[in-house]
């Protein structure tokens, strides 16, 4: 069922989406482009000072909650994580969402909130995508929210003794934790539909805590 070009038609707002921020990230000199095909994928080291990184660890240590996921699945192993919603309108978190959003592109009303996570020792995010799968019952929430999932933008707070790696099996990279390190993607293709080789995994932590924020933005506004 997934996959088919019915549920997941071409979008020209998406495919302008995608071409207008990878502009952008290409025409920025601290950003750098993976060397692979199957999908659009950019790193920009040391985005984040030592000094936000551990403030953002504070507040994930201090708001954490059990990570949940959207999808039927009911694998209870599937995403084992602790996850926290940071606050957009804090002063100290204000700051660093806008910078993201202003980095892509992309209008902070299209951005979701910011979200920590942490995996401890054996925890992990098995394969998924970011997008939405339209054949599942909670796209006719988040068509209502804001639509589609575009891109990801991922920052790696720490770096990990042993594992937590993020993974694009089919699109062929792996991504090891290190502080301050921000990986952002496109979800979908150049039509603007929803790109499979984006599939990635947040690998098991074997040795140490992995925290991260991560932030989707959707095709249209989110905030309202
Ligand atoms: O933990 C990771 O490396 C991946 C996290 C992830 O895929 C997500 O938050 O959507
Ligand atoms: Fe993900």
């Amino acid at each position: 069922m997934l996959g088919t070009r019915k549920n997941n038609p071409a979008s020209p707002l998406r495919a302008q989406i995608g071409q207008s921020v990878s502009q952008r990230l290409e025409a920025n000199p601290g950003v750098k482009k993976a060397k692979i095909t199957a999908a659009d994928v950019y790193y920009y080291p040391n985005y984040l000072s030592d000094r936000d990184c551990d403030m953002l660890i504070d507040k994930i240590d201090a708001g954490r909650r059990r990570s949940t996921l959207l999808s039927d699945t009911h694998d209870p192993y599937f995403r084992t994580s602790d996850s926290c919603d940071l606050d957009r309108w804090s002063p100290e978190i204000r700051p660093i969402d806008e910078r993201i959003s202003n980095l892509l592109g992309i209008d902070t009303v299209k951005g979701e909130t910011l979200q920590g996570q942490r995996y401890a020792p054996g925890q992990q995010f098995r394969a998924h995508h970011d997008y939405f799968h339209t054949t599942e019952s909670y796209w006719e929430r988040m068509k209502q929210e804001g639509g589609q999932r575009t891109w990801t933008a991922m920052i790696y707070l720490n770096d990990v003794e042993e594992g937590g790696a993020t993974w694009f099996p089919q699109a062929g990279i792996r991504v090891a934790p290190k502080r301050g390190l921000l990986l952002m993607w496109n979800n979908m293709k150049p039509d603007g539909s929803p790109n499979d080789l984006t599939l990635h995994e947040g690998m098991a932590v074997v040795k140490g805590t992995k925290y991260i924020v991560t932030k989707w933005f959707r095709e249209d506004v989110w905030l309202k």
